[in-house]
């Protein structure tokens, strides 16, 4: 469509409803981090890479929530988007202005346009301010009210305006309850009347019973406003109805964007799906297998080679000439993964073997640890690759783990483990990186 803006990540601005509030492009945040000991000791740093390359937009009205397992980045993505953290590479732009190279004075400036609102509303507030000073304290930084009577009276109409009652100025937050609190953190968020709101797990930390009046509260106050809300949760179930994007972030990268309803109905990558399965469906017919994801997110100060997703992936992909069955494959892959990751133990099998009066010469350890995790697949892999099995597994029942990583890296590698995937655009505002898409 001629003269409608596009963006890499987004919709086109018209199709969203409004202009670009925020623009992402490249963004990382990496905290320095001494590894161990021995680097310490050999002054090599690590760096956790919790931010890693992202590219996201938000547009006037529009609500984009950031959804992952915990330990994916998001609280961090946020922060840096709000430049709370000085990102480590990339470009944030509010409103066409690059934020990265502001002055102090400007940043100061600028913070009245972005808020935040926490997942422990209570820790978020001061316990010794009573509402009311909570409220008017960020209006006197910003010279919001020409006197402190006009301060409270802007207090007050915020404070009815999240549900809450003007004479409740002069309390302090621990005498209300929790979802009450957190009305008093949007409150504040919007205090300086700002544009976007990042809102990092809003409900997580609430009654069940409660959360339903905090989304429906925030949604209220985004119609009513035309804020932004960028929407940050592990629980894609909450997102449905409430965002009008979502972002799926895995270790320090987001994997897929969509529009809600195209993520919901056509997931693209495994690990949306995964998370999609957990979600519960009111519909029966369209219930889906649980997916179990092994493991969590492995530490962002290594994050994995390739697609970072590939060491939980229950899809990755086999090699060209791969002889044997895609899921043949995967089983014999994901042995690999635990054999790279140091997982396989050998004296807990030997324990097991010895508890159940069998014999526990190595060989039967051997055996014992295949059979655990391979069962009958073993039957259905191509012969070099059991070959390869069994002399990783023996390798690493010897002590060698390094010999017995190698030796099954080699028999089974993957597209996935080797090359990072590109970003694809699947449909319109629908992207996705996996190697699984054409
Ligand atoms: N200040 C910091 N210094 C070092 N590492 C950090 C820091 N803040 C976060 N991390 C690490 O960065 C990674 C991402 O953390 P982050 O809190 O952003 O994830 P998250 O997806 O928001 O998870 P959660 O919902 O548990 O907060 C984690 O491994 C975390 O330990």
């Amino acid at each position: 469509m001629s003269g409608t803006k596009q963006t890499s990540d987004g919709p086109p601005a018209e199709a969203a409803g409004g202009e670009v509030v925020l623009e992402a492009s490249g963004v990382k945040k990496h905290f320095a981090q001494a590894d161990g000991l021995l680097d310490r000791l050999l002054g090599e740093n690590a760096s956790v890479k919790a931010v890693d390359g992202v590219d996201l937009t938000v547009h006037e009205g529009e609500t984009v929530a950031v959804v992952g397992e915990s330990g994916c980045g998001k609280s961090t993505l946020g922060r840096t988007l709000l430049q709370h953290y000085d990102a480590t590479a990339g470009s944030v732009r509010y409103r066409g202005t690059e934020l990265t190279d502001l002055s102090d004075r400007e940043m100061r400036a600028h913070r009245r346009n972005v808020q935040m609102v926490f997942q422990d509303p209570l820790a978020s507030l001061n316990p010794r301010q009573t509402v009311g000073q909570i409220l008017k304290a960020p209006m006197e930084v910003h010279g919001i009210g020409d006197s402190d009577a006009e301060r409270t009276e802007i207090a007050s109409d915020l404070l009815e305006r999240v549900g809450l009652k003007a004479n409740q100025l002069e309390r302090y937050p621990k005498q209300f309850s929790g979802g009450q609190q957190q009305r008093i953190g949007i409150a504040r968020a919007l205090t300086l009347e700002p544009d976007l709101i990042v809102a990092d797990e809003p409900v997580s930390a609430l009654d069940v019973s409660v959360q339903a009046q905090i989304l429906n509260l925030l949604q209220e106050l985004q119609d009513e406003l035309n804020l932004s809300l960028i929407f940050i949760t592990h629980d894609l179930s909450v997102v449905r109805y409430l965002a009008d994007r979502v972002a799926v972030m895995y270790l320090g990268e987001l994997v897929e964007t969509a529009p809600t309803d195209d993520l919901f109905d056509n997931p693209q990558h495994p690990y949306t799906e995964s998370l999609l399965s957990a979600v519960p469906r009111i519909d029966p017919t369209a219930r889906t297998d649980r997916i179990l994801l092994e493991g969590s997110v492995p530490s962002p100060l290594h994050p994995p080679s390739g697609c970072r997703f590939h060491t939980r992936c229950p899809k990755v992909v086999p090699p060209a000439d791969w002889a044997g069955s895609e899921e043949a494959f995967r089983r014999a892959f994901r042995y690999r993964t635990r054999l790279v990751a140091g997982e396989v133990d050998p004296a807990a099998a030997r324990e097991r073997l010895r508890a159940e009066g069998e014999p526990t010469d190595d060989n039967r350890v051997v055996d014992h640890l295949i059979e655990g995790v391979l069962g009958e697949t073993r039957a259905h892999l191509p012969a070099d690759a059991v070959t390869a099995i069994d002399e990783a597994t023996t390798a690493a029942v010897a002590g060698n783990d390094e010999r017995a990583a190698r030796l099954v890296e080699a028999a089974f590698p993957s597209p996935c483990a080797g090359e990072t995937p590109e970003t694809v655009t699947v449909d319109d505002a629908h992207t996705a990186a996996c190697h699984r898409i054409e």
